[in-house]
């Protein structure tokens, strides 16, 4: 089974050109030196938009096959951020236990990390998490709670993630 992973880049700036879109090559570059496994990438980056985030996540889920989907921005309390409520009009189930652990981590950098919205849910098959749009959170907030990723795609019975143990400890219980 193919591992396929969509990054989605929720701004209006980095859309527009306006910002060189540093979080979602970041998300990249993360998951590259995380995983063993062979794995493709479905990539984009949109505006601030609910219909159109929705309809991103939507495609990536169901038409492009991605087990995994990750975005990056408009998790805040600002007038345009919506990807939260994006992510739970596409979800089926939500994980709030996401956006508990990856915003406490993130409260060991910054106080300002109470202000991100952050969730991640379960579309059909397909888990999404939401991030940050900062740079420097990515893999503050990914190196959280991707250990508990792998085992979450297996109960959605996606395909066996490997990755570097050195650099992302997975954990799945005994029992599985
Ligand atoms: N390419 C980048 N370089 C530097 N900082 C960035 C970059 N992209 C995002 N940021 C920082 O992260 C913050 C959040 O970015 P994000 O794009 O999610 O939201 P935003 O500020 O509401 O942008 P926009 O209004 O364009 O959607 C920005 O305000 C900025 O401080
Ligand atoms: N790890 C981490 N989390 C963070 C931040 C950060 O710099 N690092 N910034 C916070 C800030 S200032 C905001 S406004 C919210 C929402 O950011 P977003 O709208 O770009 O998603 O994320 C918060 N979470």
């Amino acid at each position: 089974m193919t591992i396929r992973i969509g990054i989605i880049n929720v701004s209006d700036r980095a859309s527009q050109g306006i910002y060189e879109d540093i979080p979602g090559k970041a998300i990249a570059q993360t998951l590259q030196e995380y995983l063993t496994s062979p794995w493709e990438q479905e990539y984009a980056v949109i505006p601030d938009e609910q219909h159109l985030i929705e309809q991103t996540m939507i495609d990536m889920a169901d038409n492009r096959g991605c087990c995994l989907i990750i975005t990056s921005g408009g998790t805040g309390p600002a007038l345009r951020d919506v990807t939260p409520e994006a992510t739970e009009a596409v979800c089926q189930k939500m994980l709030p236990g996401f956006g508990e652990l990856m915003r406490a981590k993130s409260l060991t950098y910054v106080p300002t990390a109470i202000l991100s919205r952050q969730t991640a849910g379960i579309r059909n098959q397909t888990l999404i998490v939401n991030l940050p749009g900062k740079p420097k959170a990515i893999r503050q907030c990914l190196d959280a709670v991707f250990p508990a990723i792998p085992y979450c795609i297996d109960l959605l019975e996606g395909p066996f993630i490997e990755c570097n143990s050195a650099i992302m400890p997975v954990f799945r219980p005994q029992s599985s």
